[in-house]
């Protein structure tokens, strides 16, 4: 069938649109390729969900803290900074972190190729065919659940061991992945152990560290070019229900953070070299609101194309998280109750992206 007779045929109908993305395998990015001039309607999302909307100021003059995290810096300096960003902003960016600039370019590389292989490849990966629970693939955040579609592509790789990784994950990425994420274990080391300090924990145990960062996740996130860029977005507002999250993005920009006062976005800009470090929800519960797990969203771009790999660091599935008993012991009442992580998760992942809302699960009222 030539291209443009699919293409008329999938802006009338919105289950030829979602056989083409979702169960071909093409994802936005086919979309994209196939010369798409017009967004398709199912994903025109609601006027206050633009970012164009005057409810939806860009404040320009603010910006989440850079920290310079090299060893010769004073080290108070550097953790204070780091835990006063954490409680502040839920946001920062890192330099000098650690991680090998090669590890962080092979990994954006490594994107690419992965995206790159023909749909019949990728499509193997989708929920309905994957062979492993591990591994997905998929497009936007939720379909089933969302009113309007997300401008995003993505593979997402639930790391349970070196073995397992190297069976399952998508060769074109595999390797790159698991390196990006062994490089990224000791600045998460680092940080969790300078944030639980400000909370009293003076030392990680196993039980404590398996509550922090049990279990990761990575995703390699796909942006492409996007017409009427305006009227949708890449990702929703959301906020993430990791420990914390380390984000890799590449020079495009796009990606907004909520204001303090939750009247306006704030760019986060991109730096070469640097990470992007987020407060999830399991650590906003275990430090019973002491560190903001802070909403954010990624505009769609009209003229290049983006990509993004977070890693997102979480508890165990299996673990029963609440305020940690120092965090309480000065005698501050706990605003979350104990909750199953993977109740938690299952929860974030049932409904449309929805702003902060996923934290009211645990808040006591
Ligand atoms: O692409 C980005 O910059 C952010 C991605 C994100 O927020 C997420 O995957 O949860
Ligand atoms: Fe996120």
């Amino acid at each position: 069938m030539a291209p443009t007779t699919t293409m008329s045929m999938m802006m009338d109908s919105p289950s030829d649109l979602q056989e083409f993305v979702m169960i071909q395998g093409n994802g936005v990015k086919g979309l994209y390729e196939m010369g798409l001039k017009t967004l398709p309607k199912q994903y025109i999302q609601p006027l206050e969900e633009r970012m164009s909307m005057t409810n939806n100021k860009v404040v320009p003059q603010e910006s989440i803290p850079i920290i310079d995290m090299s060893n010769n810096n004073n080290c108070e300096e550097v953790e204070d900074a780091i835990c006063d960003a954490a409680e502040k902003w839920g946001f920062f960016q890192v330099i000098n972190h650690g991680v090998p600039i090669q590890v962080l370019e092979n990994v954006k590389d490594a994107t690419y190729r992965f995206y790159e292989l023909p749909a019949e490849e990728k499509v193997k990966y989708t929920k309905e065919n994957s062979e492993s629970k591990h591994v997905r693939y998929g497009s936007s955040f939720n379909p089933d659940a969302e009113k309007a579609l997300e401008w995003k592509d993505y593979l997402s790789l639930f790391y349970v061991s070196d073995d397992e990784a190297i069976a399952t994950w998508p060769h074109p990425c595999r390797d790159e992945a698991l390196e990006y994420m062994k490089k990224s274990e000791a600045l998460i080391k680092r940080l969790l152990n300078i944030l639980m300090k400000r909370l009293n924990v003076s030392e990680i145990d196993e039980t404590k560290e398996a509550f922090l960062m049990g279990s990761r996740r990575i995703n390699l996130n796909y942006y492409p070019v996007c017409p009427n860029h305006d009227l949708t977005v890449a990702i929703g507002r959301h906020s993430d229900v990791s420990t914390l999250t380390v984000l890799l993005q590449d020079q495009t920009g796009g990606l907004f953070v909520r204001t303090e006062d939750r009247r306006g976005w704030i760019h986060v800009p991109p730096i070469p070299e640097a990470l992007v470090i987020n407060i999830g929800d399991a650590l906003q519960i275990m430090s019973n609101g002491r560190y903001k797990s802070i909403e954010h969203r990624v505009t769609a771009n009209g003229s290049k194309t983006r990509v993004s790999v977070p890693i997102f660091v979480n508890p165990r599935p299996s673990d029963v998280i609440g305020p940690f008993l120092e965090v309480l012991a000065s005698g501050e009442k706990a605003k979350y109750k104990d909750v199953l992580y993977s109740d938690y998760v299952k929860h974030f992942f049932r409904k449309a992206h929805d702003g902060k809302m996923t934290i009211e699960y645990a808040k006591i009222s």
